[in-house]
């Protein structure tokens, strides 16, 4: 078995014209956490939607265990796509239906489980994101944010995904929730030998949770020639990266990018 889970192979994504991933290379070994970070449009969350077959990219290929998804006939798709798990930023949970049905969902599905195990495994679950056993009967309405992230989790874990891919997990929860969070990405990679992706704007998040950092770069304001990905690896090197401009960003620092706001705006006015 190789240790490449993921492989993406000259992954271009154009939307309207506009050129959103150009040429992206990208190997993701068998549980690796890495963290995609970048500012806001860079196209973040159309590459984690890429990996997981959700967009078909315009050029390139992405494989997922030795396969390109695009060589996959619709029900070798439905089939791969079982062993992702998704982990959505508002948590999409399905308001009409408790807790516990909205974590067996995924398991009701695909019927692969008795009624006694759907019900162990949602329990368990419950418990492995630390939520007591009464949420299972409540309504999503009925939660906090972070209680929402927290079965939003849950609900991806149950088909024992091999890939789990986290679109902003941490956003809109308070220091102390996000760190809850964080807690149980670190916990589930411990429990489980699963690969992960988080997009994430939160540094602290990247720097705790992940093994590996993928900085991406809108492509409109690439040098030409330059690859989109300005930074690729580990948290603790981000700080001394060779480029300013990841420096800047891991810093919070609005450096150059507030002169090319500035002339945007006045060529605006012109
Ligand atoms: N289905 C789509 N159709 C057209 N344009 C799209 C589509 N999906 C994404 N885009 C565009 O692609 C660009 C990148 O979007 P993406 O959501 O990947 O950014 P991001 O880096 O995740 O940003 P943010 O951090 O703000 O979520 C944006 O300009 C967005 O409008």
């Amino acid at each position: 078995m190789s240790d490449e889970l993921v492989r993406c192979e000259g992954v271009t994504m154009v939307f309207d014209h506009h050129t959103i991933l150009r040429e992206i290379d990208v190997s993701i070994l068998r549980g690796q956490t890495v963290a995609v970070i970048g500012e806001s449009g860079c196209g973040k969350t159309v590459f984690m939607k890429t990996i997981v077959g959700l967009v078909k990219p315009t050029k390139g290929t992405v494989s997922f265990d030795g396969r390109a998804l695009n060589d996959m006939t619709l029900p070798e798709l439905t089939q791969t796509r079982k062993r992702f798990g998704f982990v959505f930023q508002n948590a999409a949970l399905f308001d009409s239906m408790s807790i516990f049905e909205n974590i067996a969902f995924p398991i009701r599905q695909n019927e692969i489980a008795s009624e006694s195990e759907v019900q162990q495994r949602v329990m368990q679950l419950l418990s492995e994101v630390g939520l007591p056993t009464e949420v299972a009967k409540k309504y999503p309405s009925a939660l906090s944010g972070g209680m929402r992230k927290r079965v939003g989790l849950a609900r991806a874990l149950i088909l024992r995904p091999e890939l789990i891919v986290y679109d902003e997990p941490t956003t809109g929860l308070d220091p102390i929730m996000s760190d809850v969070i964080n807690e149980l990405i670190l916990e589930t990679r411990r429990r489980y030998p699963v690969t992960s992706v988080v997009v994430t704007h939160d540094m602290h998040t990247a720097r705790k949770v992940a093994d590996r950092v993928l900085m991406f770069y809108p492509r409109r304001r690439l040098e030409a020639g330059e690859p989109q990905i300005l930074f690729d690896g580990s948290p603790s090197d981000l700080e001394n990266a060779e480029d300013r401009r990841v420096r800047q960003f891991v810093r919070g620092e609005a450096g150059e990018r507030l002169k090319e706001i500035s002339l945007e705006s006045s060529s605006l006015s012109l």
